[in-house]
């Protein structure tokens, strides 16, 4: 095991341990424009790494609701009327008052408006992209962080590359893990502004709560619901004994 000391400073267990301590501290706000299917997932999910979920889908009401939010995510993974509305006010107004979003361009690899309207949303300038491998291929080469994730998690942006081994493949087989780590990267942007450390954040705390789950856990049903109370228990001794952060 081995820490980057590249960019703006080395990407340590501890760093990770220090900004989770951040994001419970402040408690950031963060608007989660996300698919249907993950909801429950993502609030649930969201509340229990110490963030607090907001998440209408109103063109009417987002940009008030989004307005004051810390972080926002945009994942594009049922794409309604509405969704598609609230994505670009919301959108508006985090890239011109500089606050981070993070793009989750769900499926875009088996539908070319999808990819069409993804590549629109990466010319906006997303703090981080968060996807899985295959949506990472369909995406092309673009600027920027990105967290993608898979069995080795691989977070990068032009002058870093790091991969994160922690995790469990029950995580594959639970809808919307890879959802959730969008919206918990939004959630760790609010309080860490480089997107390379906030998605090491991401993988490190999502993959080691996964691991402590999985001991408690007879399958894949079981496991979500542990998930979940690890997130909520997880604590700088857990990240310090199991991240396992690789150059
Ligand atoms: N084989 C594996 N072993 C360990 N962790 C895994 C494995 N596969 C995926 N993960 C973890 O599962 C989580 C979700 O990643 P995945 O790549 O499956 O996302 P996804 O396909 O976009 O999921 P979804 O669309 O259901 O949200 C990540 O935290 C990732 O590290
Ligand atoms: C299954 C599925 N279909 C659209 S979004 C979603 C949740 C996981 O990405
Ligand atoms: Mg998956």
């Amino acid at each position: 095991m081995s820490a980057a000391v590249i960019g703006t400073g080395a990407v340590t267990p501890e760093r990770v341990a220090d900004i989770l301590d951040a994001l419970r501290d402040a408690r950031p706000r963060v608007h989660a424009l996300t698919n249907t299917v993950v909801q429950t997932r993502t609030a649930d999910g969201l509340t229990a790494l110490g963030a607090v979920p907001s998440m209408t889908t109103d063109p009417d009401e987002v940009a008030e609701v989004a307005g004051a939010a810390r972080a926002l995510l945009v994942n594009l993974g049922t794409l309604d009327r509405d969704r598609r509305a609230a994505i670009d006010v919301a959108v508006d107004l985090f890239a011109s008052s500089g606050r981070p979003f993070v793009l989750d361009p769900v499926k875009c690899d088996i539908a070319e408006r999808r990819r069409t309207r993804a590549r629109a949303l990466l010319a906006r300038k997303p703090a981080l992209v968060r996807a899985n491998a295959d949506e990472m291929a369909a995406l092309g080469s673009f600027a920027g962080a990105r967290l993608e994730t898979g069995r080795l998690d691989r977070i990068a942006d032009e002058a870093r590359s790091l991969t994160v081994a922690n995790g469990h493949p029950w995580l594959a087989d639970v809808t919307g893990t890879g959802c959730l780590s969008g919206a918990m990267a939004a959630a760790f942007l609010a309080v860490e502004p480089d997107a390379v450390a906030a998605g090491i954040a991401t993988a490190v705390t999502l993959g080691v709560a996964a691991e402590i789950a999985a001991r408690r856990s007879a399958g894949p049903g079981t496991f979500a619901v542990h998930l979940l109370d690890a997130l909520a228990g997880l604590g700088r001794d857990d990240v310090l004994a199991l991240a396992r952060i690789n150059r």
